[in-house]
């Protein structure tokens, strides 16, 4: 027989013994008198000989209740100490407290697969427990690809607990197991894992949401990472992320240092020939079937004109051109082209930003929408992010070998993050951005072009969308209705996961998906920069602004009408 794969280490504590086989084909009962040191949600291992190799298997505990204490009459007395009724009657309450833990395996780490394989086997009545060492889950957890020959130690065992993750590149630490000691398993999750399939961040209001996406953020900018990332934030909440200039930790020894840039809504414009004719429907007051024909036909011929400045004036020559001059459709699309497009100035017809001026590696562009209408904002998002796809597609297609091809090209990978994913790609279809949102996170791992959806309102986003997300991390959610949709486009959110998300605090969080071997609750690490979304102190604020009524001026003081040095008031009664 080999040596054991996953050695056994000192801090792997006896914890009990396998009782019997449990309701489901991967579940057992476990009998501990110790009711201290498995907590539901710790990781525990046995070992079993697969194929003539020692192997750890790894199992986490779901259930925990008391199967044996001191009868609950001891307790009928509430002064009285249930351990003095006991001495009182000669009853030994030493090692009288046992418990039963139901635990479902997971499989031991197949260095091979590079990930667990389930053994299909469950360990035999009587077969002792041990909790998993901090080194082997750290190692374990989260996908990270350890081989065989990472693996290898100088003696030739192949031991997954001897690699140091802190060494391996690409990887965002993220927190700690929150089972654990602070720091004890620390949780790195592989970045080009999350940056190709997708990243959905879903928790209540004040959960730590923003809190999470932004140490995520920080953790991209970092001087081993140097991302290139672009951030829609339609409530102004990213403004201290500029904070990583200035923190050694994020300090290269070339000289690097992350790049920080904002967009407010007087430097993002969007040239009205970026438009399809989609977007422009979208944002156009109900118009009738004709009216959509019209504007169809007219909108080809100016895509048609080699001209990429045009705007509504010319627009309404190719319509006129096309239709009667005095076409009733025409003329009412005239009206709804001119209030909702050209007296928006978002809208322009030349100025543009250059996607070079917007997105580079080790840049984080935020976009500070929030004094921008909802339509705005999904409009900025739908004409940016499909400049942004099609400059990716002509990267990895080598378009820029073709002479022909004048559009744009951006040559490195993209991650974008969405603060109120639901708004950009809600359930009820009702928005532009949301046909390039489902083309990007059903195609974009091709192109290299990762989205990140935050949201407190799971069930309020696009199924298609959210369902393609490979990792999520899942924060506190009461409301049955998100807990469903969780359930049901989260794949690796098991039972007993999803019993989990109502009982967490801010800062507590499940991981689960494709960076993941299997998914784990986490207590997510502090922000090296300030957080800029944190809940407004009403109570104080409403203390000084009453203090700075006070040292005003009366109202009757300010309010004179123009009468000499009478006061408002006064004149109003008709004083003096
Ligand atoms: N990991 C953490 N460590 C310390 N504090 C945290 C952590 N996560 C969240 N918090 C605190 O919890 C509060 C709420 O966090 P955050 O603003 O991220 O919530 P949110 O879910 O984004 O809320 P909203 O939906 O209102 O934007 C913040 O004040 C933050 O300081």
């Amino acid at each position: 027989m080999s040596p054991p794969q996953n050695s056994t280490s000192a801090d792997e504590a006896l914890v009990g013994t396998v009782a019997a086989p449990g309701d489901g084909p991967n579940e057992f009962f476990i009998v501990t008198p110790d009711e201290q040191a498995v907590k539901t949600g710790e990781f525990i291992t046995y070992s079993i000989t697969v194929e003539g190799t020692a192997q750890d298997v790894l199992a986490r505990v779901t259930n925990r209740e008391q199967a044996r204490g001191l009868p609950e009459t001891f307790m009928a007395d509430p002064s009285i100490a249930p351990e003095t009724v006991a001495g009182t009657l000669g009853v030994p309450t030493d090692d009288i407290d046992l418990y039963r833990l139901e635990a479902t395996v997971i499989g031991f780490y197949d260095t091979q697969m590079q990930t667990f394989s389930n053994p299909r086997q469950l360990p035999r009545p009587g077969t002792q427990l041990r909790t998993a060492s901090d080194a082997l889950l750290e190692a374990v957890l989260p996908n990270l690809g350890i081989g065989r020959e990472d693996a290898l130690t100088n003696t030739g065992e192949v031991d997954v607990s001897s690699v140091d993750v802190t060494e391996r590149n690409g990887l965002a630490h993220m927190g700690w197991l929150l089972n654990r000691e602070t720091n004890a398993v620390n949780v790195h999750v592989p970045i080009d894992e999350f940056a190709a399939t997708h990243l959905a961040i879903l928790a209540s209001t004040g959960s730590g949401k923003s809190y999470t996406a932004g140490v995520l953020m920080e953790e991209m900018m970092m001087p081993d990472i140097r991302a290139s990332l672009l951030v829609f934030d339609p409530h102004g909440e990213y403004d201290t992320l500029s904070e990583m200039r200035g923190e050694e930790v994020f300090e290269g020894e070339d000289g690097y240092r992350p790049e920080v840039q904002y967009f407010n809504p007087e430097n993002l414009r969007i040239r009205i020939s970026e438009l399809s004719v989609d977007d422009v429907m979208a944002v156009l007051d109900d118009p009738s079937d004709r009216m959509q024909e019209r504007l169809a036909g007219g909108w080809r011929a100016m895509q048609q004109s080699d001209s990429r400045t045009w705007g509504v004036n010319e627009l309404m020559d190719a319509m006129r051109d096309r239709y009667d001059d005095d076409d009733a459709s025409v003329g009412a699309l005239e009206w709804r082209l001119r209030r909702s497009i050209q007296r928006n100035d978002l809208f322009t017809r030349d100025a543009n930003v250059a996607l070079n001026e917007l997105v580079a590696p080790g840049r984080c562009t935020v976009l500070q929408m929030d004094t921008l209408g909802r339509r705005d904002q999904q409009m900025i998002a739908t004409v940016l992010l499909r400049r942004l796809y099609e400059a990716r597609l002509a990267a990895v297609r080598q378009r820029g070998d073709d002479p022909d091809y004048d559009g744009e090209i951006i040559d490195f990978p993209l991650f974008s993050l969405f603060e109120e994913g639901h708004r950009f790609a809600p359930a009820t279809g009702d928005a532009p951005s949301l046909g390039i949102m489902r083309t990007i996170t059903s195609e974009g791992r091709k192109f290299g072009f990762g989205l990140g959806i935050i949201s407190q309102r799971p069930s309020k986003i696009d199924q298609d969308v959210l369902s393609q997300c490979g990792t999520q991390v899942t924060m506190k959610i009461q409301n049955p209705t998100d807990q469903d949709a969780i359930k049901n486009s989260v794949e690796a959110a098991g039972e007993d996961v999803l019993r989990e998300l109502p009982g967490l605090t801010p800062g507590q969080a499940v991981v689960s998906g494709d960076s993941m071997n299997t998914p784990v609750l986490i207590q997510v690490r502090n922000r090296h920069t300030e957080h800029g979304a944190g809940s407004i102190p009403s109570t104080e604020k409403w203390r000084t602004a009453h203090q700075q009524l006070q040292q005003q001026p009366t109202r009757s003081e300010t309010a004179d009408m123009g009468g000499g040095e009478s006061s408002g008031e006064e004149d109003l009664l008709g004083g003096k």
